[in-house]
């Protein structure tokens, strides 16, 4: 692919799982520059992955081709509007990770750049285990899709969206969801600490657990999860009586309202920033 200078805008967590991702996957350092307020998450990119780094938007603006918007929503109308101030954004292509801003609304506090494409990755893309869905409105051209689905291929799945709208259920199922795993995880390892196991091998039995589920659904992409999760469940057996439970206690729909939930915030957010 092409290695397009790329600058990302606010180097938190999520463009430090991004820039991990790539520069481990092979996208060139030299060709990655980010930009943050304060020092220190700066230095530790260029030090730990040589990638190249400033205290000023705009300076690393001035030399990219490409700009991920990365900051938290409720900042993004701001930096936005300092950056356009700059008067170095004719061309470039934007993408934004920002949850709950769609593309029209970017455009307007881009003061008019409309080369804007909207994804939602997850933390993941550090290991290279990341999930993108990606939305482009028509404007973009092929050459710039192609760009953004093999940048963001470089740290895991990617899933093209051709409604917007559709990138909030992206968030639900796939932005957010690690920290339900993790919350799923957590709840999992304090019950086998309480029944007696020690913290460590508590921790080592629910990840390892997750990690063969995980692969177990990734290997067998011709059964359906329920077949999986059937062949675990013993007749008469513990699985059947810990799943009864789950059921008792609605499961599938704590789980579909926590997703509405972060739908609903998502469409919320885009009402407010
Ligand atoms: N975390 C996640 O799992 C995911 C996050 N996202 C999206 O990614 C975006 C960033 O989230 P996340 O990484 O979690 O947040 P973080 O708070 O970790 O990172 C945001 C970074 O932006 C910096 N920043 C603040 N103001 C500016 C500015 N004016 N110019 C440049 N940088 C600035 C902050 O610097 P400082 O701390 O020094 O103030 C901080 O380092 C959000 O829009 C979020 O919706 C999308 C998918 C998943
Ligand atoms: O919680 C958030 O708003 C961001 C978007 C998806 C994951 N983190």
């Amino acid at each position: 692919m092409q290695h397009r200078k790329i600058a990302f805008i606010g180097a938190g967590n999520m463009s430090k799982s991004i820039i991990s991702g790539l520069v481990k996957n092979g996208y060139p350092a030299s060709s990655i520059f980010a930009s943050n307020p304060s020092r220190p998450k700066l230095d530790e990119l260029h030090n730990t992955l040589g990638i190249q780094i400033s205290q000023s938007n705009a300076e690393v603006v001035a030399q990219c081709d490409v700009i991920v918007l990365a900051v938290k929503p409720q900042l993004m109308e701001q930096m936005c509007s300092d950056l356009a101030a700059s008067n170095t954004l004719d061309g470039k292509l934007f993408i934004s990770i920002a949850a709950g801003l769609p593309v029209k609304r970017l455009q307007e506090m881009l003061q008019g750049q409309d080369k804007v494409i909207r994804t939602m990755p997850n933390t993941p893309s550090a290991l290279g285990k990341g999930m993108t869905g990606l939305f482009a409105p028509e404007n973009i051209s092929t050459a710039d899709k192609e760009y953004a689905g093999q940048l963001l291929k470089h740290v895991g799945e990617i899933a093209w969206v051709n409604e917007e709208s559709l990138i909030d259920s992206v968030i639900a199922a796939a932005g957010s969801s690690p920290a339900y795993f993790f919350a799923f995880l957590e709840a999992m390892q304090q019950e086998a600490e309480r029944q007696g196991i020690d913290h460590d091998t508590a921790r080592l039995l629910v990840q390892q657990a997750m990690l063969g589920a995980a692969e177990m659904v990734c290997h067998n992409p011709q059964l359906e999860i329920s077949e999986l999760r059937a062949q675990v469940t013993s007749k008469g057996g513990t699985t059947a009586k810990a799943l009864e439970s789950f059921a008792a206690h609605n499961l599938s729909d704590i789980v579909a309202k926590s997703m509405q939930a972060a739908v609903a915030r998502a469409q919320e957010m885009a009402r407010t920033f």
